[in-house]
């Protein structure tokens, strides 16, 4: 299997909450190329999972393993991509995509790979303009070539598109589906939208919470370009609103409860 995490738990301890389990029993193997989504209710562990992934957060039990080797610290074999694009001000585009390449490549070889992957996401006329003058869906697409130019083996996405308006975001869409076709990468992308899930996804894997654990997983087999108004598109997206509302009003519940406990 190409990355596969077996029985992964994490537990945060911290003076105010003590130990805090936040998922346990994670299994999830991932096949290479595939692109599978994560969803789930608010704070069941997504962005923790896929810090993990990306050797961020360490793993309180389990094991983690990308194509046979354990990982358990930061490697550019899988680079990352934030809801913020994180990109640094006072460098401009191509300079913010050659900043991690530094120790990996020549400066030529670094620019070349720069130039390659902001053709891919069409901002090479950008090139020399800097992140603050772009808009937010130009700075994704910066930071979406960035990860890339690292030529990593997982892409790892933490809600890429959340922050961005809705026209914007079907661009987007449009240009991973065609980069990921291209690069032929395995991409692990949480979101909160079922609809971008389904759209995008080989599969969509749906976490219950209060602990965290995977609860479904679904094999999305319908053909690509997907539109929306498609019968199986629809079918699944409702399938899963059914699945992620218990698991919503679970945590909407325990929330009141809290609240109403004196
Ligand atoms: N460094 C940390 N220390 C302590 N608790 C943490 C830490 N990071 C996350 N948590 C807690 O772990 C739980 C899971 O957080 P996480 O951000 O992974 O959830 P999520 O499913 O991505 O949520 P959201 O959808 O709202 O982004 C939350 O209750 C959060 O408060």
């Amino acid at each position: 299997m190409f990355l596969e995490l077996k029985d992964v738990a994490k537990t945060f301890t911290g003076e105010k909450q003590g130990a805090f389990e936040v998922f346990s029993d994670i299994d999830l193997s991932i096949e290479e190329n595939q692109f599978v989504s994560i969803l789930g209710p608010s704070g069941c562990g997504k962005s923790t999972l896929l810090a993990m992934v990306a050797g961020l957060e360490s793993l309180t039990e389990g094991e983690m393993k990308l194509e046979g080797e354990q990982v358990n610290s930061p490697g550019p074999d899988r680079g990352m991509v934030f809801q913020e694009p994180s990109l640094f001000p006072w460098l401009n585009v191509q300079e913010n995509v050659t900043f991690p390449l530094k120790h990996m490549y020549s400066k030529a070889e670094a620019q070349k790979r720069a130039n390659d992957f902001l053709k891919m996401v069409h901002l090479s006329r950008f090139k020399e303009h800097y992140t603050y003058e772009l808009s937010g869906g130009m700075q994704q697409r910066v930071a979406i070539a960035r990860a890339l130019a690292m030529d990593p083996k997982v892409l790892l996405m933490d809600e890429p598109f959340g922050a961005l308006d809705e026209q914007t975001r079907h661009i987007l869409h449009d240009e991973l589906m065609t980069i990921w076709r291209e690069t032929q990468k395995t991409i692990l992308f949480v979101t909160h939208s079922i609809q971008e899930a389904v759209k995008l996804s080989d599969r969509v894997v749906v976490m219950g919470t209060r602990p965290g654990k995977i609860i479904a997983d679904y094999s999305i087999d319908i053909p690509r370009p997907r539109h929306r108004d498609h019968p199986d598109v629809i079918q699944y997206e409702k399938q899963i609103m059914s699945l992620l509302e218990v698991e919503i009003n679970k945590v909407l519940k325990e929330e009141l409860n809290y609240e109403n406990r004196d």
